[in-house]
This record gives structure tokens, C-alpha cells and sequence, in this order.
């Protein structure tokens, strides 16, 4: 049965061809200069990300275009892992300089694995965006795909460094990392792991974050042992919203297979650079008791393998560069995997329907949105080089029908107006997108 067609016009754009600009890499900073407020870098290394194309076939033979390799190229494949709603998808879009992975408040918006490419100067960094690990009875609960609960740990095995990311403002979960998470960093121990912790901006108290630094790397970073000095924190809150990488002490040896990795100077509390091993104690207000006990209890642990720690808001950009010139200096020669006019490795009809499902889960009730079956019914392009769309959702229940199309029209119609917006802001063309709501019969 078919109930409801919204369809939607949109502004138009001045489509650009974005002008690639010449690029400069610099050395990633230690992470307590960023917390002592060494002053940042003046250059950006930003660059603008290349298009999207609308049409799949263009976008396969991209995909399958020989890299247009430079004389030494460098590549870095790097997994990002971590719990639901983490901030994965956030982080990946934020290091691309454009939003193609959907991002909600409701867990497991990411439902497969895809891949997300930065290329500057002779430099390849190929994210690998990943759903959120998860336990097979969570999974059936959200009515996941049986990919999502293998899709994260393939990726690992590809990748030659992971970001484990952690939400500091999850009361309950962010004094440890899940079993899932440790299960993920012990069977692929060979590759060489980086904390994460993200979404620094919702913290009042930024001494906290030394403290969780504590706790989830059990106190060793790169060979290390933690020590955090009051004097530390001091200084760390005095610079209150400054946040960046900790780093403890040189790395001991490169493990087999490993590459060559860069140790940035070392800050002492006092912030003097040169010393040997970080020193901090941690003086922040204390993790409260009733996140360490009974029920959290096995899953309270960290990993001392990290080779770094990083504390960023991913939302905000905040300290998000920081992390990109260290993900950058740690690439290893080796050819490229794409072409330098590749962003994703998503078809626009899959980024399409990842779009509208961010949209779904933003604006509607909690368990709708994860019944809803999307299809793409056609796609093609208009005269004029606009996009055209039509894709249907359905759904099972009458009443999730009625509360998907809204009084009115009203929320399908912001589905389809945000959805929209953001596909035009990737292709850089005007879409007209229209969605059809069917109850399956
Ligand atoms: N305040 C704040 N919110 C953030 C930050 N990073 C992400 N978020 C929000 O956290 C929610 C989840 O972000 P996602 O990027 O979808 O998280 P994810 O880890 O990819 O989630 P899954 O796909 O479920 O695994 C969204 O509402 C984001 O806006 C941050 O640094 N600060």
C-alpha cells in the first residue's frame, strides 16, 4: 500500500569544481604541549576534499582508476573502533573535511564498513569508518545485519593503525573499554593502537580526562608508565577546553612488522621538552566507585599497549588536526590505494540511503527507524545536471507508517528537506529527492 509521496525542490547551487591546493606536513606535536598550551602550529594542512560523483559507473571506474602515484608515496590504512554512538563516524568526517558517513544520537547508524580517503602531497591516509562493536543479543535487539558484528574486527586486520575511541562524557562506560573493544585490541595485538578520547567539549572538569587517560591505558603508554603530577594538573586546567595528546617516553623497540614510529618530544610536568618519560599524578577529581563495581567489574579494563593518547572534540574540530598530522607523519612508504580524486569508496545511491537513514534516526522515535526498509527506486540525472531520487521505506506496522509520514506530511518532509540538503552539500548539485512510505504487505 502505498500512503505518501513528499517530494522536495531544492535552492539551487553554484556547482564549483574545488581547486586541490598544495599541502604541507608537519610533525605531530606531544601531547602535553597541547595541554601545557605550547602555542599551535600557524599552518593548516587543510585541504579541500575532491568530489563526489553522482553517477555509479563513474564513481566504480574511479574506484578502479590506477592511483595517480606520486614518485615516493606514503599510505596509512587506520580502523576506527570503539562503542556505539562513540563518535566514529563524526571523527572520520571531520579528518575528511566532509561529511559522507551518517552520524546520530542512536546507536549503529553506521551499518557497514566503508572507507573514507584523505590524500595530501605524497601522502595517502584510507579511514576505515566502522559500525560500533557490539555483542550478537545487542545486535538482535537493533535488528542488525549479522555484518555488523564482523565488519569492525575485518577491518583491524586491515589497517596499520587503529584509533580507539572513547566517549568521556559516557558516565557509565568511559572508565573502561568494552570486552568487545579489548577482545578486538588483543587479537590483533600487531597493530599498533591510539586512544582517542572524544567529545572533550561536554566535560566541565578537564583534569578528569588525566584520569581516564589512567584507567584505560592502565597507566602505560608507549612502553611508559603514566605518572601524573598536581602540578600537571594544574596546569592542564588553568588551560581549561585546551586539549591534545599525551604521550609517555620513547618507544623501546619497533615490533615485528610494525613501522617506524615517530616519537615526538616528551614534555615533562614542568614543561620542559627532552625528558625521557612523562611524569603526571593525577590530583582530578576521583572516578566515582559505583562505575567500578559489581556488573562492570569484568569489563573493568584498560589496554597499556597504546602508543599515544589523544583527547579531541570531534564535533567541533577541536584538536582534530592535531590528530591528523600525527596519523599523517606515521604513513609508511607504499603505494596508494586510490586514485587522489576518490573520497569514498561508498556508490552515491549507498551514501544516499545512509543519509536518509542519519535522518530517520535523528527525527524518529526509538524503535522506528530500525524497522524501516529502504530502497532506491530510481536515480538518474535531470537536464539541467540535477539529481533526481526517489527512494521508498518501508515499513511493517501501520502505526510506524503513520508516524514516519507525520501530521501533514511533517516529519517525512524534514526527512526528506535535511537528507536533501546534505547530499547536495556532497555532490555539489541540486537533488530532487522524493520519499515514498509503503507498509509491506
Ligand atoms: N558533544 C559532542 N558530540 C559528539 C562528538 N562526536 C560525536 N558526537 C555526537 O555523538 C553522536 C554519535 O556520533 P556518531 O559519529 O554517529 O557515532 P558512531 O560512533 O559513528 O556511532 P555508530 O554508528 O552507532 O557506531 C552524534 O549525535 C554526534 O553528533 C563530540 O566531540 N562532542
Amino acid at each position: 500500500m502505498q500512503i505518501v509521496v513528499a517530494g522536495l525542490d531544492f535552492l539551487q547551487i553554484e556547482v564549483r569544481r574545488i581547486a586541490r591546493l598544495p599541502v604541507r606536513c608537519c610533525a605531530s606535536k606531544s601531547a602535553l604541549e597541547n595541554i601545557l598550551s605550547v602555542p599551535k602550529q600557524e599552518e593548516s594542512i587543510r585541504q579541500y576534499a575532491p568530489l563526489v560523483s553522482v553517477n555509479k559507473v563513474e564513481q566504480e571506474l574511479l574506484l578502479v582508476h590506477q592511483p595517480d602515484q606520486p614518485e615516493k608515496p606514503r599510505v596509512l590504512r587506520v580502523a576506527i573502533i570503539g562503542s556505539p554512538n562513540a563518535g566514529k563516524s563524526t571523527l572520520s568526517n571531520q579528518l575528511l573535511g566532509r561529511k559522507i558517513f551518517p552520524v546520530s544520537s542512536k546507536v549503529h547508524t553506521t551499518r557497514c564498513q566503508a572507507q573514507g580517503v584523505i590524500t595530501e602531497g605524497e601522502i595517502q591516509i584510507v579511514l576505515l569508518d566502522t559500525p560500533g562493536l557490539t555483542t550478537a543479543a545487542k545486535g538482535k535487539r537493533h535488528n542488525l545485519e549479522k555484518s555488523l558484528l564482523v565488519d569492525p574486527w575485518d577491518s583491524v586486520k586491515e589497517a596499520n593503525l587503529v584509533l580507539v575511541l572513547v566517549d568521556v562524557s559516557d558516565h557509565w562506560n568511559r572508565y573502561n573499554l568494552s570486552l568487545e573493544v579489548l577482545k578486538c585490541l588483543s587479537q590483533n595485538s600487531h597493530v599498533p593502537a591510539v586512544l582517542v578520547l572524544n567529545k572533550v567539549d561536554l566535560l566541565k572538569s578537564k583534569g578528569l580526562l588525566l584520569d581516564l587517560t589512567i584507567e584505560l591505558t592502565e597507566g602505560m603508554v608507549n612502553g611508559k608508565k603514566l605518572k601524573i603530577k598536581s602540578k600537571v594538573k594544574s596546569l592542564a586546567q588553568s588551560t581549561q577546553g585546551d586539549c591534545g595528546a599525551m604521550e609517555a617516553g620513547h618507544l623501546p623497540e619497533k615490533e615485528p612488522g610494525s613501522r617506524d614510529v615517530h616519537a615526538a618530544p616528551v614534555c615533562q610536568a614542568d614543561g620542559q621538552i627532552g625528558a625521557q618519560e612523562t611524569v603526571a599524578e593525577s590530583g582530578a577529581e576521583p572516578a566515582p566507585k559505583q562505575h567500578r563495581g559489581n556488573q562492570h567489574l569484568k569489563h573493568k579494563q584498560g589496554w597499556p599497549h597504546f602508543r599515544e593518547v589523544f583527547m579531541l572534540s570531534a564535533v567541533d574540530g577541536d584538536e582534530v588536526e592535531t590528530l591528523k598530522h600525527y596519523l599523517l607523519s606515521q604513513a609508511q612508504p607504499g603505494p596508494w590505494d586510490y586514485h587522489s580524486t576518490v573520497l569514498t569508496d561508498q556508490s552515491p545511491q549507498q551514501l544516499c540511503i545512509n543519509l536518509i537513514r542519519e535522518k530517520l534516526l535523528e527525527i524518529l522515535p526509538q524503535e522506528v527507524p530500525y524497522s524501516i526498509t529502504q530502497s532506491t527506486e530510481m536515480w538518474e540525472e535531470g537536464p539541467s545536471g540535477e539529481l533526481r531520487i526517489l527512494q521508498n521505506l518501508t515499513v511493517v506496522k501501520k502505526n510506524h507508517a503513520k508516524m514516519l509520514i507525520g501530521t501533514g506530511g511533517q516529519v517525512i518532509g524534514k526527512v526528506a528537506r535535511e537528507a536533501g540538503q546534505d547530499l547536495m552539500n556532497i555532490f555539489l548539485c541540486d537533488v530532487h529527492l522524493k520519499l515514498c512510505v509503503k507498509v509491506k504487505k
